[in-house]
């Protein structure tokens, strides 16, 4: 794989065209604009190689790539299809290192990756939907960019409080981008989402600017870890940055569910106070729940959300959630850590995926 990552972009290309030109039919199966799709297939193998000594990790991701790609009509047979154009691609551009053993090898973990997939997929077939319809039915515009976005799915929809799910939507047919429930389940099936426009967003701009009631988009299925232990009553330390503070929120509601009194500490941040579009609710979950305590941190100049962690405390018998941008997620599980939680009680979504949905694309 070090030898494939420096030359990415024409394995890409190169892949992309054969598969296109043995397999025409393929092509309806991704976006009409492939710049964003162009990096996915790499930068999931790479993600694949990096957890490679982490066997359930791997096959938690693959499982869940499996799943997820039933929403783009992916069927079994397309997988040595694409396996053979990406050897086809690598064998090309690696060809220094490529001899009968890299093959063999190359085969040898795409077999048992796309295999990994495969049975996620029709595991997943038996109990439920390649993707769920949702009607938009409120489209409530917080800010100039942000949304808040509540849809009705056309089939009960399963999740737990803390994941996200991927959502097309009629104007752009095929991309799809990661949002995450803005709400604990709902008794009556709703689902929520936080929407912030970005600069070349075509999806985003789309759900704040275009999106009214009675318009149809189309979910994938639920993903991401990021959610509540109840076998615990550990604290709760969580850190929204943006509309990262979405699936925060989700979390408080599942907690306050679940009854149990447990702390939980909710830091959330914003580059200025008119950013904090959620701040009245998450006062008024907090004047309802004694164990909860809001505190909105609007950025200066020397202070963003995570340093602000580091004044409170103690946190060691806290677990973590962070959820926001990027550079957000990196830097909180630094402090979280230097305020003594250890990694394994801090969650966040992938930052990869974060990345891979990107601030220009989402
Ligand atoms: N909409 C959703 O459902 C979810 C969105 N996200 C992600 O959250 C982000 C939200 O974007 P915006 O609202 O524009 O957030 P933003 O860029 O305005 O940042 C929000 C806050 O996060 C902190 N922050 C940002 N960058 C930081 C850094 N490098 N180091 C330390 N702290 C930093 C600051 O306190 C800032 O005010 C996006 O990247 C999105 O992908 C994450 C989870 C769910």
């Amino acid at each position: 794989m070090a030898e494939i990552a420096p030359i990415s972009d024409k394995v890409t290309s190169y892949f992309y065209a054969l598969l296109f030109t043995r397999h025409p039919d393929l092509r309806a199966l991704f976006p009409a604009a492939m710049d964003t799709q162009r990096d996915r297939l790499l930068k999931a193998l790479l993600t694949a190689v990096e957890h490679i000594d982490h066997t359930d990790t791997l096959v938690d991701y693959l499982r869940n790539l499996g799943r997820g790609h039933r929403k783009y009509g992916t069927q079994p047979e397309h997988y040595p299809a694409v396996g053979e154009c990406l050897i086809g691609a690598l064998s090309r551009y690696a060809s220094s290192v490529w001899d009968d053993d890299t093959e063999a090898a190359w085969v040898r973990a795409y077999t048992t990756i796309s295999q990994i997939m495969i049975d996620a997929a029709a595991e997943d077939e038996l109990r439920a939907p390649a993707w769920w319809y949702a009607e938009v039915i409120a489209h409530d515009l917080r800010t100039p960019d942000i949304a808040v976005v509540t849809v009705r799915p056309d089939q009960p929809y399963p999740f737990l409080a803390g994941q996200y799910t991927s959502l097309e939507t009629p104007w752009w047919p095929r991309i799809w981008r990661h949002y995450s429930f803005a709400s604990a389940p709902r008794s009556d099936g709703l689902l929520s989402f936080h929407v912030k426009a970005v600069p070349a967003g075509w999806v985003s701009n789309a759900l704040v600017h275009h999106a009214r009631p009675g318009d149809v988009l189309r979910l994938g299925p639920p993903a991401g870890s990021m959610t509540v232990d109840h076998s615990t009553d550990s604290g709760l330390l969580c850190l929204g940055g943006g509309t990262g503070i979405a699936p925060i929120k989700a979390l408080v509601e599942d907690v306050a569910e679940h009854g149990r009194r447990r702390p939980v500490e909710v830091f959330y941040g914003a580059r200025t106070d008119h950013d904090l579009y959620d701040i009245d609710t998450m006062l008024r979950l907090q004047q309802s729940h004694p164990w909860l305590a809001v505190r909105p941190i609007v950025d200066n100049r020397a202070v963003q959300l995570p340093d602000v962690v580091r004044e409170y405390g103690p946190w060691n018998e806290y677990d973590a959630y962070l959820s926001g941008p990027p550079g957000m997620i990196r830097s909180g599980v630094d402090a979280l850590r230097d305020v003594g939680i250890p990694a394994g009680r801090i969650r966040h979504d992938s930052v990869e995926e974060l990345v891979a949905a990107g601030d220009q694309l989402a």
